[in-house]
Formats: structure tokens, sequence, C-alpha cells
């Protein structure tokens, strides 16, 4: 077993222990992967201030998001197909993010249905809505979400067609899969994931599959998933789905100032400021590069959370530091699904929420609350305070 000290040598053995197309449908983005390397750079770009002799002794890394006790300011963003990066993906994130007392977001797209997540934790998990054509979908899924105590409904609206990712088309990951030579030969060195995975016969395929009746056909429901994103998504439709949620109701995929604003004014009570990992729109900025002006706009008329590149608690910290109530991680914890199953996420967690205690500890902060501007240099700063 190799030694793990960060994301990134999660991200080394998952390249390792699941195909090719598995590994470049998680970390690949959309057409040139601009917006995907602007989150990481713009990220990596901000500067914090180091602060001495503050008494670093303890720090509280507890805060609430949407209202919920956790943990840290960590939550497991919604990625569609994870079960199959590791048997049961979803059931065995939601249970890492339990144990590590944060909360994890279900995909529509899930391989294990919203019920299967439910037995297999005993608190809160949140749901991700993708809205499609078919109303009665909207209508059944919204209600088994609430059937399932899920506290909060993230509404994904970045994604009403589908950004191009030249990796799967050229793996074979479409619908219906094209298996070459090649890519079953790859699926063969990997033993676990094709015993796990490929021969694990699963009964049903998630939420489109209990739509359509359990037929336990994957590629049924992933083509009738593909043909029934509702193009025609608009802030009309939030009211359909307000008046069928009673929690909080979270718009994920903002990166306008005005979209923002719009989305408090329509009530929403949170939004995820989010570029899908740089899997849609090519060419944006990173998400922590419009994140300030976003915060600035709503102010405390809705949460903000913030997604795109957090790959560590530094990470973390920054987003923080600019205006974010907490964090979604989407690529951090799947490297570490992918790599190591429960265990790997867990991995994950503990690792950021290591880091993030440190980074707080050497910027003089003691808890969440405390963060803000003050610890960045230079321009995210106070400049009077920097020179
Ligand atoms: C493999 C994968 C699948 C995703 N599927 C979904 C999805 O089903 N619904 C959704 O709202 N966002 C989805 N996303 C976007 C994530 O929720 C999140 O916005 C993004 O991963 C954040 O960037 P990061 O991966 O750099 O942390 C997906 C992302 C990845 C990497
Ligand atoms: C099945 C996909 C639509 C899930 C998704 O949102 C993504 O891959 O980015």
């Amino acid at each position: 077993m190799p030694v793990i000290t960060n994301v990134e040598d999660l991200r080394q053995l998952a390249r390792r222990k699941v195909p090719k197309a598995i590994f470049e449908y998680i970390d690949h983005g959309s057409y040139d992967q601009l917006s995907l390397a602007n989150n990481r750079n713009d990220l990596n770009a901000i500067r914090f201030r180091q602060r001495v002799m503050i008494d670093a002794e303890t720090r509280d890394l507890t805060t609430k998001m949407l209202g919920e006790d956790v943990a840290m300011p960590i939550a497991i963003a919604p990625t569609g197909l994870t079960g199959l990066m590791h048997r049961d993906g979803e059931m065995l994130a939601a249970r890492a993010a339990e144990a590590a007392g944060i909360r994890m977001t279900l995909s529509t797209m899930s391989i294990c249905s919203i019920e299967d997540v439910r037995s297999a934790i005993k608190g809160p998990f949140w749901f991700q809505l993708y809205v499609f054509k078919d109303p009665g979908f909207n209508e059944q899924v919204i209600e088994r979400a609430r059937d399932a105590g899920c506290t909060a409904l993230f509404v994904t609206v970045d994604l009403p067609m589908r950004g191009q990712r030249h990796c799967d088309i050229k793996n074979g990951l479409t619908v219906p899969p094209r298996l070459t030579p090649r890519n079953a030969f790859d699926m063969m060195t990997k033993p676990a994931w094709l015993a796990g995975v490929l021969l694990g016969k699963r009964k049903s395929f998630g939420n489109v599959d209990y739509y359509l009746g359990q037929k336990g056909n994957i590629w049924a429901a992933g083509r009738w998933g593909g043909d029934n994103f509702d193009r025609s998504l608009s802030w009309k439709d939030l009211v359909w789905i307000r008046k069928r949620w009673p929690g909080k109701l979270v718009i994920k995929g903002i990166l306008d100032p005005e979209d923002a604003k719009i989305a408090a004014s329509e009530g929403a009570d949170g939004i995820v400021v989010s570029n899908h990992g740089g899997r849609q729109l090519d060419g944006t900025p990173g998400t922590v590069t419009v994140l300030p002006r976003i915060a600035e706009a709503v102010g405390d008329r809705l949460e903000v959370l913030m997604d795109g590149g957090i790959r560590s608690g530094q990470d973390v910290l920054k987003a923080l530091a600019l205006g974010a109530k907490g964090c979604l991680i989407g690529r951090a914890y799947l490297y570490g699904l992918a790599a190591m199953g429960e265990a790997g996420v867990a991995k994950t967690l503990s690792l950021m929420g290591e880091e993030l205690r440190v980074a707080m500890s050497l910027t003089g902060v003691k808890n969440i609350g405390e963060i803000s501007r003050d610890i960045l240099y230079d321009d995210y700063g106070d400049k009077r305070r920097n020179v």
C-alpha cells in the first residue's frame, strides 16, 4: 500500500485502480479544459498572510452549512455515475461523509438510488436535481428525496446541454458504450473494479431506472436520461419546484453576480458558485475568482457555497476567506473512492480537515467564524495592513 499524504496521491492510485475511461471521466473537463485549469490556477495564485505567536493550540473547524451543524465547512458534491467508480459508490461516500460529520449530496444521475443511500446512513443527506423534460420524473424524484428525509435540494442549472468531453468519446464512454479490444483489455487489467462494478450484478441503476420501473438496464436509463435534460429550463421552473420542496433550496452552477441576485429574489436559500468542475462552459474564470463579486452582490440574502478545484484544506480556507460559507468537493472525493472505496473517501476528508486545521493555525484564525479576507495577502487582503 503506497503512503498517501495528499489528494494527489489518491488521484495517482485511482488512475491505477479503475479503467482509463472511468478515470478520465472523473479527471477531465470539457473541450480545451480551460475552465478546469482556471479553477486550479486561480486558487494557486492566492496567497496567505502568515501570522505568528497567536496560540495555535486548538482550532475549531465546526460550522453550519445551510443551517445544519457540520464538523467542517466541506460537503460532498453531487457526481453522476459514482457507482461506476466503485461498487455501491454513492452508499460508501455517504457513509464516509456521515462518519466525518459532513453532508453528502446525491446526484440525480447516481447509480445507487435515493433509497439505497437512505438505507446506508442514519442521518441527513442532500439531493441534487437535474430537471428533466418529463414532469412526472421531476415530481417523483422530488417526492422520493423528501420521503428519504433529504434536507436540501440542489437544482443544477448549468447543464441544459452537455459540454463535450473529448475523452469520453475517445474512450467509448458513450450511450451505448463502444467496446474496443483496447478498452476491454484495459478493464481486464483492473480486476477489483471488474469484479465489483462490472460483474457485481446490481439489480437496479439509480433514479432514472427507478422511474422506468427498475428494469436494471443501465444503458436504457442512460439513454433516457441523456435525451431528457430540459433545455428550456428557466427561472419560472423554480416556482414549480419550490411548491413541491419544503426544505432548503440551492441553485448550483452560478457564475455571475446578476444570476446570484436573481436566485436570491426568486427565494433560493443558497447558491453554489460553480462551473461544474470545468466540465461545461469552457473558458470561464476559475470559480474562486468570481466568488468575491458574487458574495458581495448577494450579501446575506442567501448562503454562498463554492466548488471547483478544491483539493486541499488550504483551498477551502482561501474560498472561505473570499466569501464562501463552505465548499463542495467533487474530484477530491472521487479519487479517494476510486482508489480505496469508503476508506479512500474517509482519507480525503481526514487529509483535507487536517490541512484546514494547520492552515487556520498558521494564518492565525481560531474558528471558522474568524476567517475573513484579512488572512489573504496582496490584492485580496486589506492593502493597508499588508504594506
Ligand atoms: C465525475 C463527475 C460527475 C459529476 N456529476 C454531476 C452531477 O451529476 N450533478 C451535478 O450537479 N454536478 C456534477 N458534477 C460537478 C460537481 O458537482 C462539482 O460541481 C465539481 O466536481 C466541482 O469541481 P471539482 O471536481 O474540481 O471539485 C460532476 C463532477 C464530476 C467530476
Ligand atoms: C451523467 C452526467 C450528466 C453527470 C454530470 O453532470 C457530469 O458528468 O458532469
